[in-house]
């Protein structure tokens, strides 16, 4: 018998007015499930299963519990020949060769799920990427479990659905099915619309007779089963790799389990007086600036018309253009070599003496940050000031880096500290190393800056060029070739990269600990790769014996993916798209310099991201936000903002955590966000769109941080010009923000102040808690009648009735009940609202102190035996490569790649 595992989403066929009538239209969208086919010969009956004509089974890891469950049991046991010819044991179908972990699978054939084929031939082309319809008789036992299944939350079911993903239609009590209705009263009306069902087989590596003999599906099963448990695709990928990557940066937790750092909650010390700070340098240039989304009325008729369920569609000026395929650069022979080229930066260690000179500017004892964090901001904050072709001192970089991290250094310490720390020198093993290649014969050059500054801590190489290199290799020794001469640096991109490309061997001295050590973007390779210059005169001897670059991306094994990389402002490298929002694209981006990790914001809307770059500036030095490494318009028309890289939001890991918190990281998380909203607040500004999607989890180290990011909507409550210091009160204003945590008050089209942000923070907590909230799902023609309909439920009975409902704590209406006392410039007390957290959390049992062990770093969230996907290229970057390389633009996109100052390498354009 063969058999084939496969990803597969059921995706109801919907009728042809669907797309005109998709404001009302509910529909069931289900998420990506695991399934097994088999394909089984003739003769092979004893692999028959009882139902003759499925051939599509669901895997699930749990039990399938529901009355009437058929099932099989997967294990990896081989059956006796007792027990084969026992009759009585239909329940367990042997897997060979064995699944690669210990966990049983179930697979289950209720409802039976029959695929129509045609005939007998396409019956063996399950996974061909067609689709898939149901029969009948399965639609239809489908549609009835959707119908039985109910909402977990009595009293919430009422209201079910709403434009978004609902949690809680699922089958058989397993998480292998998971539907979602979109509006209200849908169970009941589907089945009369008697939608049909395809199967939709996810883009997903297609498995070769080869892959299937070798037994390699096991090796993507161990994938494929997380996706299974973790409920949906894209949070299942990115917080795997979230908290795989936490956990490989802090050694500790993974080895112990233990939480090693605990967030710094904002203290009383730290929070300024909002009254001494409010007039920071750029408050009045914020206050000068015009307010993109200000809440100034519209017409209704014209919100109405305007409004819209559908999904963001990218606008295709921001494709960054079809690719052309590019044949990778040939290896370079390098046997031969005759002159050895030395970037300064190899030989002379700047970095120690310069980590020396920040660490006695910035004493660990005061400022908390190691000599690395320093350096790597050194290094940005330089590179930056290159590019913008500033002068560099280091006087002025080091107060770059102050003025980035919010704090106060005098210029006179910064003298002393350059004075006496700042002494380059050699590394140890140079001149042995120098004098050995001299005696060898080999013609030695150093690299130079003519514009070298001899009061740089770090000689910065002006970007090599294939014509700088050309003159370098005619005007000194005309009779050498290039592949003669060897280009050793520990700058992978402005040096050894334009001379791999130009036609010279390379080398890349990657020193333990050092930035460059940690420089690894798979663009081209050098030809070698050593860790100090000890082994350079035996690897020139002997080049089999140079330990192995690292590898480029390799086509095969990447499947259908382009990749390409932009640089921004000549420091920063897009990877990868981290996420889409209604005014851009955000991309994961590399520090070229110190290969720390950024997110890169980007928009045609100058207005909207400059004047969110202005709010990050009156922000700075708020702890619990991402800090903005640089803003600016690109020359291709696009504004750019450079920030910290953040991990997933609350709303992925509300999915990920099967679509609610546990109470105690409710507290935890409700915590934080009140230490960071207050800290907001008291620099005049106010958020306006608190919703799940705008919190994060620190990347790295911060794991476990919570972060606000996302100010598009902000804007200041401080006026310093009325009496009260405070905007005026106005009616009639827009709504701003996102419905569904909006506050009354804001419905009833006051304008916001503090107040509100609070509330709704209320709202997002009852949200993560229940996993829904009352007035999801209200089923309206218009936007305007939904609004006014939600608005009625949050005054009336149904809030009431949530807020008394057995899992909603009691101190809720305490909170709620503050809020809504607020009177419109009253300043909340955000201590008062924190102690109801804390109290409850120690009336729980759950100690004195936060413990930070939120419901993700659970055994249950993620099992650490699971196979690391490595080889495996997320269905989220595919889709939104596909995104950008929809278009067929190529010489469009690179002229415009090239006005725009953003140097461009295309890894490869591979389709299978
Ligand atoms: N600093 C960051 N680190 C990691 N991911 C980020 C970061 N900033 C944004 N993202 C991702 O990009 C998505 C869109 O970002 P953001 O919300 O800032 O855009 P927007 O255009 O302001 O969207 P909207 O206003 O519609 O919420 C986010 O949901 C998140 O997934």
């Amino acid at each position: 018998m063969r058999h084939r595992f496969v990803v597969i989403k059921l995706r109801p066929r919907l009728p042809p007015w669907a797309r005109v009538g998709q404001k009302v239209l509910p529909f069931v969208n289900t998420t990506p499930f695991l399934a097994l086919h088999l394909l089984y010969p003739r003769e092979q009956r004893e692999y028959r299963i009882r139902c003759r004509t499925s051939n599509l089974f669901v895997i699930s890891s749990e039990k399938p519990t529901s009355p009437n469950s058929e099932y099989f049991v997967l294990t990896n046991k081989k059956k006796t020949k007792r027990e084969r010819t026992n009759k009585a044991d239909t329940r367990t179908l042997t897997v060979d060769p064995p699944l690669p972990f210990k966990e049983t699978l179930y697979l289950s054939v209720t409802p039976r799920i029959c695929a129509e084929f045609k005939n007998s031939r396409a019956h063996g082309q399950l996974i061909n990427g067609e689709k898939y319809r149901l029969d009948k008789a399965s639609s239809k036992r489908f549609l009835q479990v959707l119908e039985g299944a109910g909402p977990s939350i009595p009293g919430v079911c009422e209201t079910a659905g709403e434009e978004e993903a609902v949690p809680a239609l699922s089958l058989t009590n397993s998480h292998t099915w998971s539907g979602y209705s979109r509006c209200q009263g849908d169970r009941a009306r589907i089945s009369n619309w008697e939608v049909q069902f395809d199967f939709d087989l996810l883009p997903f590596k297609s498995l070769s007779e080869a892959d299937l003999k070798t037994g390699s599906i096991y090796d993507e099963l161990n994938l494929l089963r997380q996706v299974n448990l973790d409920y949906t695709w894209e949070n299942c990928d990115n917080v795997t790799k979230y908290i795989q990557s936490a956990r490989e940066d802090l050694p500790l937790l993974a080895t112990s389990g233990q939480l090693i750092r605990v967030p710094s909650a904002v203290s009383t010390t730290q929070q300024p007086d909002p009254s001494a700070n409010i007039l920071r340098p750029s408050f009045s240039h914020l206050q000068s600036l015009v307010i993109p989304f200000d809440g100034d009325p519209v017409d209704e008729s014209e919100m109405d018309d305007e409004w819209s369920d559908e999904p963001m569609t990218v606008d295709s000026d921001y494709d960054l253009g079809p690719v052309k395929r590019v044949s990778p650069i040939p290896a370079v022979k390098a046997d031969d070599i005759r002159m050895i080229v030395f970037d300064p930066n190899v030989l002379v260690d700047h970095d120690g003496p310069l980590q020396e000179t920040l660490m006695s500017i910035f004493p660990p004892s005061v400022y908390q940050f190691t000599a690395k964090e320093l350096l790597d901001l050194y290094v940005e904050r330089e590179a930056l000031r290159v590019a913008d072709g500033h002068l560099v001192s280091p006087t002025a970089v080091i107060q770059d880096i102050a003025f980035h991290l919010d704090l106060p250094i005098k210029e006179s310490t910064i003298a002393d500290a350059l004075k006496h720390h700042a002494e380059p020198h050699l590394y140890p093993e140079v001149s042995a190393t120098l004098a050995a290649l001299i005696d060898e014969g080999y013609i030695l050059i150093l690299l130079n800056s003519s514009s070298h500054n001899p009061q740089m801590p770090i000689p910065r190489l002006p970007t090599l060029t294939s014509c700088s290199l050309e003159s370098l290799c005619t005007q000194s020794h005309p009779t050498l070739r290039r592949s003669q001469i060897l280009i050793i640096t520990n700058d992978n991109y402005h040096i050894a990269e334009p001379a791999s490309v130009a036609g010279f061997p390379t080398a890349l001295v990657q020193r333990p600990g050092s930035r460059s050590a940690e420089l690894v973007i798979p663009s081209t390779p050098t030809t070698y790769t050593f860790p100090t210059l000890n082994e350079l005169l035996t690897i020139l001897k002997d080049p089999a014996s140079a330990p192995k670059p690292f590898k480029p991306f390799n086509p095969k094994t990447q499947g259908e993916v382009i990749v390409i990389y932009s640089r921004i402002q000549d420091c920063y490298q897009v990877t990868a798209m981290l996420g889409t929002g209604s005014y851009g694209l955000v991309f994961d981006a590399i520090q070229l310099n110190t290969g720390s990790r950024v997110a890169v914001k980007s928009s045609f809307w100058h207005v909207v991201l400059s004047y969110e770059a202005a709010i990050y500036a009156q922000l700075k030095g708020v702890s619990g936000l991402p800090r903005v490494h640089w803003h600016g318009p690109q020359r291709g028309g696009q504004y750019i903002m450079v920030m910290d890289k953040l991990g997933p939001t609350l709303a992925h890991l509300k999915n990920f955590c099967r679509g609610r918190f546990s109470l105690k990281t409710i507290l935890m998380l409700g915590d934080q966000m009140l230490s960071i909203i207050e800290a907001v607040h008291s620099r005049g500004i106010i958020v306006r769109d608190i919703k799940p999607e705008n919190f994060a989890m620190g990347h790295g180290k911060d794991y476990n941080r919570l972060f606000l990011f996302d100010f598009d909507f902000s804007k200041l409550w401080f006026d310093p010009h009325t009496a009260s210091k405070h905007i005026p009160f106005r009616e009639g204003r827009m709504q701003i923000g996102m419905e569904r945590y909006m506050s009354r008050n804001a419905h009833s089209g006051f304008e916001q102040s503090r107040r509100d942000d609070i509330e709704s923070i209320g709202y997002v907590l009852l949200y993560l808690l229940h996993g829904r909230l009352p007035w999801q799902g209200i089923g309206a023609s218009y936007m305007s009648t939904k609004l006014r309909r939600m608005q009625k439920m949050k005054l009336g009975k149904p809030f009431i009735d949530f807020l008394a409902h057995e899992k909603t704590p009691k101190f809720f209406n305490t909170f709620f009940e503050h809020s809504q006392s607020l009177a419109f410039e009253e300043q909340p007390d955000y201590n008062m609202l924190r102690n109801l957290f804390r109290t409850e959390f120690e009336e729980r049992g759950w100690g004195k102190e936060y413990d930070w062990e939120f419901d993700w770093w659970k055994k249950s969230g993620v099992d650490e035996e699971i196979a690391q996907p490595l080889a495996f290229v997320p269905y989220f970057e595919r889709e939104c490569l596909d995104v950008i390389c929809r278009q067929e633009k190529t010489q469009w996109f690179h002229e415009r790649a090239h006005d725009m100052g953003i140097y461009m390498v295309v890894i490869h354009t591979v389709k299978e």
